[in-house]
């Protein structure tokens, strides 16, 4: 895929999975953000009571099916098996997962994404064919319990500052008020958990978050 559409699908990322959704159930929550604008989805089952076997199937091909008729891409964390048994568009993969380069020859021209936290971290994914780099956490979140220490926005642009220049997505904490920076350091977007999973009204969250991202964009 070229980049300048892997771009475009970074804008408004939601990341979900059941585990972030208590106010509400993760197919209301996904329906309500495809509505409000969401341009990618990636669905991250993760944590103490994450589903597992059928429960976590069924969820999946929910939320893919969601999607599918939105032409939303849908990516799978994590779970390069699974990626491949329902047909997913892509998945993102961390520095502790299967090594980007074997990913790659697996999933062919799906779409790549892989964390980075550090300039050489994201070299090699670059080398290993990563199509997007998702980069964080930028602000303290509490979606990740295993989260490595937060990088603020100089991550970003240390990384363009050297030569970094493949799409890259913000992820941590990022909320409403925060997105403007994380595009103005350099993200072609932002990714974001619980200020839409939690949010009291998910389909404004996004209307509004996309169209701040999508300004900065037009402005930088
Ligand atoms: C650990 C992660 C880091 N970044 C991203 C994203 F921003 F979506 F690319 N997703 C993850 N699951
Ligand atoms: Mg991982």
């Amino acid at each position: 895929m070229n980049q300048d559409q892997i771009r475009h699908y970074l804008q408004m990322y939601l990341v979900v999975g059941s585990v972030n959704c208590k106010a509400s159930d993760p197919i209301t929550i996904v329906k309500a953000a495809l509505s409000g604008g969401v341009t990618l989805v990636q669905f991250r089952e993760k944590g103490a009571d994450a589903l597992q076997g059928a429960d976590l199937l069924r969820l999946a091909l929910q939320i893919q099916a969601l999607c599918r008729a939105e032409g939303v891409p849908f990516i799978i964390n994590d779970d390069v098996d699974l990626a491949l048994e329902i047909d997913a568009d892509g998945v993102h993969i961390g520095q502790d997962d299967e090594n980007a380069a074997e990913v790659r020859d697996r999933i062919g021209d799906r779409i790549l994404g892989v964390s980075a936290h550090t300039v050489s971290e994201a070299r090699l994914a670059v080398q290993h064919g990563a199509d997007y780099l998702g980069i964080g956490p930028i602000y303290p979140t509490h979606s990740k319990d295993d989260a490595h220490e937060v990088q603020g926005t100089a991550i970003l642009c240390e990384l363009r500052e050297n030569g970094i220049h493949v799409p890259l997505v913000g992820i941590g904490g990022i909320t409403e008020e925060r997105a403007a920076e994380v595009i103005k350091a350099g993200a072609d977007g932002v990714a974001v958990i619980s200020a839409i999973t939690e949010a009291k009204d998910v389909h404004e969250t996004v209307v509004r978050m996309k169209s701040k991202v999508g300004n900065t964009l037009r402005e930088r």
